[in-house]
């Protein structure tokens, strides 16, 4: 038998198996050859498999030992065999090679109808496709979004095929290989098992609901049902005001993605334009040819950012310029933050997957040129923050010249970015958009916020005038306001959805507050961190904040992630990234994250400052509870800041205090005596830095003076060491190492002793046990939360009660 065929042959033999069965990565499959295990699994994998562990089996199978090998091979079925070179006597070596061409020859059978079948049920799925797909059929058929399992998709066992998937058997039903139709099951993608007949009858092409379907989401959220039909079918301009995490995104990409797809079929070939027509024809459109994944990727990691190779730049512009101009510009989505233009972006390219839709991310912080050479691959849809837009489009930009054509335009965070004296970019911008009345009037426009509709008490100094009778000053109303973004923006009749409750937050997040004075907040941040472990962001509100907590915190060994706009972009990108990756993160920022972030599981948001406007406080609040999550949001207070809070609490017409957070005082003792060590090991490094500093300079212009001054030019140890400089220095350095040390040792111990049993100060004066606060998860910032606004509820009713029976 040649090697080629003995190798085949040892593939199939039966070996134990290691590991888990389904893997990620299929990085468990390692020595899972036997038949009787992979009939079990897709065929395409298991020949996937089965080239990839043969070599190593081989290599195993050799070093077996003989009697081991007839063991397994009286154990296992006759394909199940040891190759010749492992046989001892001549008969054995006979007997065993022709078993070995037998289950060679068996294997190659059961190959090639495994191919045939996956044959048979690609030329199927075709038909499928190539018929009319109306959404309904969605929900029964069982398409593979890649034929290839991708590795890093997690991979599900169907149950046996239905009846008409099962592929019929060639040499009739008594046939061993029956069995193995029946019993090979297939790997398919989670999105299959998606049923999306909620999705039906809003006009969504099936190639963006094959992305949504990948993507888990099986039914509209409220402000996309409420917004998709109008603006897909009525083409209608849309004004949505809902709370943070609902989905807007989508609920102006899903419109933006299916106007170009129709677009783009009516203009093919014809060059020209048009916008279509008020009433469309319900989602028949076939499924385009996805591009390839370069294309969606137009905005490169952060580690890319500034990374240009020669050659393959000029190749791409050599492509570009051949086919720049061709391709229209046909969406432009402004976000008022970098992080929000990447992410926008990316929720556009994963719904835009099977659509061929080019769309890049185009923002300050990044290098122009960079972002010129993404331009010229004529992206349809552009998210971009104004500033870097107008800048680019200013300059003359080919593609962003087309701007004044632009068949659809979302402002995101609307009411942020049309705010006096911020983003004169996009006033700029919109006289350009709305110049011509015709285009204007094609333009489809989308306007969304949570705090849209958010409205404003007058200053005080306004409100007194307002007594005095003078008319001029009264509070703007909800219409006003609406009114006033509709003239800005240039929309007409647009349909109206605010669906935001009363409270401006969203259902599933609990609110509460924490009282303290001034220096204590670092204490309690601290205490938090610690005693509830979790994905959390603080914000603070100035950047000095964020500098100094951020020291802070990296001294108390909590990994923390500053944020802010004073940071390089790639930092700014790369902070978020690791956050994102890490599930007790610790991220601290100014309000620069504030609107739109969307990091999965975040279960925390601490507001260090109250925060300085209401839209501020239900956008970082917005952070967590996000898609129906649940999560926790901690406001503290120091007395200064009451002010702030009762305004806060009034725009947002609250009529209760927030609850006050539970804190066990016990060990704040122990929480204290840390934070003011790494209070004092901070203030001693910036000591030393500060000195040596001060002495790095004073020896550089002693030497460009060619001078000598005592203790600066001598770092020897020699009777210039009792300078007074160098004195002071040593003993900074001892004082930095000792306390270092000293904060270290502490660091080492836990605060909270395992299983411990937290006392909380109940609003009945006594403390209660957090084991009987009924939480299922002791460590669960929520659930604490929880427990105790149940217990307050209780000692109300409490009070009531003797009251009524005083
Ligand atoms: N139909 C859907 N089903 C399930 N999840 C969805 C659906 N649509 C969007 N999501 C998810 O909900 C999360 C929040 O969406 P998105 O970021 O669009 O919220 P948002 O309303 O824009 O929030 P914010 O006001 O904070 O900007 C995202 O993770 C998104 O993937």
């Amino acid at each position: 038998m040649s090697d080629a065929k003995a190798l085949k042959a040892k593939a199939w033999q039966k070996v134990k198996l290691k590991g888990h069965v389904i893997s990620d990565d299929f990085s468990s499959y390692e020595g899972l050859i036997g038949l009787e295990v992979l009939k079990d699994y897709d065929s395409a994998l298991v020949k996937s498999t089965q080239k990839q562990i043969a070599p190593a089996s081989y290599e195993r199978s050799k070093r077996r030992k003989p009697g081991k090998a007839e063991k397994d091979s009286q154990a296992s079925s006759s394909d199940e065999e040891e190759s010749d070179d492992e046989s001892e006597d001549g008969d054995a070596s006979a007997k065993s090679s022709k078993k070995a061409r037998l289950a060679e020859r068996r294997t190659q059978r059961i190959l090639k109808q495994q191919e045939k079948r996956e044959k048979r049920k690609q030329q199927r799925k075709e038909k499928k496709v190539e018929s009319k797909i109306e959404t309904k059929s969605m929900k029964q058929s069982k398409y593979t979004p890649n034929e290839d399992y991708a590795p890093d998709r997690f991979a599900l066992l169907r149950p046996p095929p239905p009846e008409d998937d099962v592929a019929e058997p060639e040499n009739g039903p008594s046939s061993e290989d029956d069995d193995d139709d029946e019993e090979v099951p297939e790997l398919v993608s989670c999105s299959a098992k998606v049923d999306m007949s909620k999705w039906q009858g809003m006009g969504i092409p099936t190639s963006i609901m094959r992305a949504l379907a990948e993507q888990g989401y099986e039914a509209p959220t409220q402000i996309q049902a409420m917004t998709l039909p109008a603006a897909i079918h009525g083409k209608k301009d849309i004004l949505g005001a809902a709370e943070t995490g609902s989905g807007k995104t989508l609920a102006f990409g899903i419109p933006i993605l299916s106007g170009i797809m129709e677009l783009k079929q009516r203009n093919d070939g014809s060059g020209i334009r048009t916008r279509a027509p008020k009433h469309k024809v319900e989602a028949t459109v076939e499924a385009e040819v996805p591009t390839s994944k370069e294309n969606h990727e137009l905005t490169p990691p952060p580690e890319e950012l500034d990374y240009v190779s020669g050659a393959s730049e000029e190749e791409s512009d050599a492509e570009d310029y051949s086919s720049s101009g061709r391709r229209p510009l046909y969406a432009l989505v402004l976000t008022p933050t970098r992080e929000l233009a990447v992410q926008v972006k990316n929720h556009l390219v994963a719904a835009a997957k099977y659509t061929g839709i080019r769309v890049a991310a185009i923002f300050g912080g990044l290098s122009v040129a960079k972002q010129e050479r993404v331009l010229r691959q004529c992206p349809e849809i552009v998210v971009a923050t104004p500033g870097r837009l107008w800048e680019l489009y200013a300059q003359g930009n080919k593609h962003l010249n087309k701007i004044e054509h632009v068949n659809f335009l979302c402002i995101d965070e609307t009411d942020r970015m049309v705010e006096k004296g911020h983003f004169e970019e996009l006033r700029m911008l919109l006289k350009v958009l709305n110049a011509h009345e015709e285009r204007k009037q094609l333009r489809q426009n989308f306007v969304f916020s949570a705090t849209l509709t958010l409205i404003h008490d007058l200053p005080e100094h306004m409100q007194k005038r307002n007594l005095a009778k003078r008319p001029k000053f009264t509070k703007q109303t909800v219409d006003q306001k609406i009114e006033s973004l509709i003239e800005e923006l240039g929309i007409s009749q647009p349909k109206i959805v605010d669906i935001t409750s009363s409270q401006q937050t969203a259902q599933t997040l609990t609110e509460s507050r924490l009282l303290c004075a001034i220096d204590e907040k670092d204490y309690y941040l601290y205490y938090f961190v610690q005693r509830h472990p979790g994905r959390s962001i603080v914000f603070c509100n100035s950047i000095d904040c964020v500098k100094r907590l951020a020291t802070l915190f990296g001294l108390l060994e909590c990994n923390p992630l500053p944020l802010h706009a004073n940071m390089i972009q790639k930092q700014r990108l790369k902070n978020l990234e690791r956050f994102r990756d890490s599930s007790t993160g610790l991220l601290i920022a100014t309000d620069v994250a504030a609107r739109g972030l969307d990091i999965p599981n975040v279960e925390h948001v601490i507001h260090y400052q109250v925060p300085r406007t209401s839209e501020n406080y239900v956008h970082r609040s917005g952070r967590t509870a996000r898609a129906n999550k649940h999560g926790i949001t901690v406001m503290f207070m120091e007395p200064g800041e009451v002010k702030s809070y009762v305004r806060l609490h009034k725009t947002l017409e609250r009529t209760e205090d927030l609850p006050l957070f539970p804190i066990s005082e016990r060990f704040l003792g122990a929480v204290r005596e840390r934070v003011n060590l790494a209070r004092e090991l901070d203030k001693e490094e910036l000591k030393l830095r500060r000195t040596q500093s001060e002495e790095g300079w004073m020896k550089k212009h002693a030497e460009e003076m060619d001078m000598i001054i005592d203790g600066y030019n001598d770092d020897s140890g020699s009777d210039q060491d009792e300078d007074p400089f160098i004195i002071e220095r040593r003993r900074n350095r001892l004082h930095v190492d000792q306390v270092r040390g000293q904060l270290a040792a502490l660091l080492a111990q836990p605060i909270f002793p395992k299983g411990f049993s937290f006392k909380y100060p109940t609003s009945t004066g006594q403390l209660l046990l957090g084991s009987d606060m009924g939480t299922s998860n002791p460590q669960s910032a929520v659930e604490t939360m929880k427990a105790a606004i149940e217990d307050m509820k209780l000692a109300k009713k409490q009070r009531n009660k003797r009251k009524r029976n005083a």
